[in-house]
């Protein structure tokens, strides 16, 4: 479909009052902007993680989880392109819109993250994952903050939502919470931050490397029961998001026959990477301390149980080339990262930052700074 058709549908959808999602995911420069668009206007929520569809998820597993199923969705794709070099120079875009929190911000924050440290210290947990929102004025519309998106960020999954009951959400995340095709499961670790200076090859402090094996410690952990034979991980990494670079390994195995998805995906979810360790812990103190509510920041979306059909052509001698169509169901999911919840003219973003032991209060607050700006820079024209 032209692109143009593309995002008229979007809008007249947004109009229509009815749920819709747009995304593309990571990788390709040519890549595809799917949308799936709900025809009724009823609400779905999933439980089991049994259905077909997309689902949007809030970080606490208590709240519902949005469904828009594929029966009761139109299926729409265009190719939309990024532009060359387009994550380039995130950071030096000096045109940010106004900030419209006030300035008591910067010092709740610290004192937010200093009573993450003291609680570390007294031992009732290792990591936690604090975070803040900013609201920011905007005058562009969602769809094109969302070709702004999609333009900038070729190695993120960009994502645009819409339902009446949660809003507009939009955002470019670099991080996948899961992706299971047949008996085959990926995940990654993902956890330790610094501004992209024009170069990968950079230096790592103790301190982040540690805050990454956390994550990756505790996936191993919570992953051990569910798979057949062992993990894999890959080594320890430096991979770019936009105007950042996090620490990163990737992580696949075989699950055992037993394992449901929901299973697998709770075990999962929320990681060390946005709530911290033990699970538990680190989840009670963010809900009581953090004063607002993260909604579906650092929940996670994308397609549940889809049908992918792969066609294979066997190279078989004294046959002639056959087509063979295998069709398999694939769920790939996202942690809602570097996001926005879009209101008239005002964009509510999202940003937080893993503490340990050795963390720096005003370091912290610097890092969710730095997180504001990939999302800020898509906010003007
Ligand atoms: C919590 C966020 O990001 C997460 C936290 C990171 C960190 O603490 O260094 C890095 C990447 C993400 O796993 C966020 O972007 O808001």
């Amino acid at each position: 479909m032209k692109p143009e058709l593309f995002f008229e549908k979007l809008e007249n959808q947004l109009l229509d009052e009815k749920p819709f999602v747009a995304y593309s995911k990571p990788g390709l420069r040519e890549r595809e902007t799917k949308a799936w668009l709900q025809i009724t206007k009823q609400s779905f929520n999933t439980k089991d993680f049994t259905e077909s569809g997309f689902v949007f998820s809030p970080f606490n597993a208590a709240e519902k989880t949005y469904l828009i199923p594929t029966e009761d969705a139109e299926e729409i794709t265009t190719e939309y392109f990024a532009e060359e070099n387009s994550e380039e120079n995130i950071s030096e875009a000096t045109n940010f819109p106004p900030v419209l929190t006030n300035a008591k911000t910067q010092k709740q924050h610290e004192e937010l993250i200093q009573r993450g440290i003291e609680s570390i210290e007294k031992g009732n947990f290792e990591k936690v994952v604090l975070s803040r929102s900013e609201k920011v004025e905007t005058q562009l519309k969602a769809i094109e903050i969302f070709k702004n998106l999609l333009k900038k960020y070729d190695s993120a999954f960009v994502y645009f939502w819409y339902h009446p009951e949660t809003g507009i959400w939009l955002g470019a995340t670099p991080e996948r919470l899961l992706e299971v095709e047949r008996n085959k499961f990926k995940t990654m670790a993902l956890a330790g931050t610094q501004p992209y200076k024009g170069t990968i090859d950079v230096h790592w402090r103790e301190k982040e490397i540690d805050e990454q094996q956390i994550v990756t410690n505790a996936i191993f952990e919570n992953l051990k029961d569910k798979v057949s034979g062992s993990i894999k991980k890959s080594e320890l990494y430096t991979s770019r998001a936009g105007n950042l670079l996090h620490l990163k390994t990737d992580i696949q195995g075989a699950l055992d026959k037993s394992t449901k998805l929901k299973q697998l995906i709770m075990a999962l979810h929320p990681t060390p990477a946005v709530c911290g360790l033990p699970k538990e812990k680190a989840k009670s103190f963010i809900l009581e301390n953090e004063n607002y509510n993260r909604e579906f920041y650092s929940g996670f979306l994308g397609e549940l149980n889809i049908k992918s059909e792969k066609k294979r052509n066997s190279n078989r001698r004294n046959q002639e080339n056959q087509a063979y169509a295998s069709i398999s169901k694939k769920t790939d999911l996202f942690v809602n990262l570097r996001c926005m919840k879009l209101e008239a003219g005002k964009a509510n973003l999202f940003v937080g930052g893993g503490i340990t032991k050795d963390s720096n209060p005003t370091e912290e607050w610097e890092e969710t700074v730095n997180k504001t700006h990939t999302i800020k820079s898509v906010l003007v024209k």
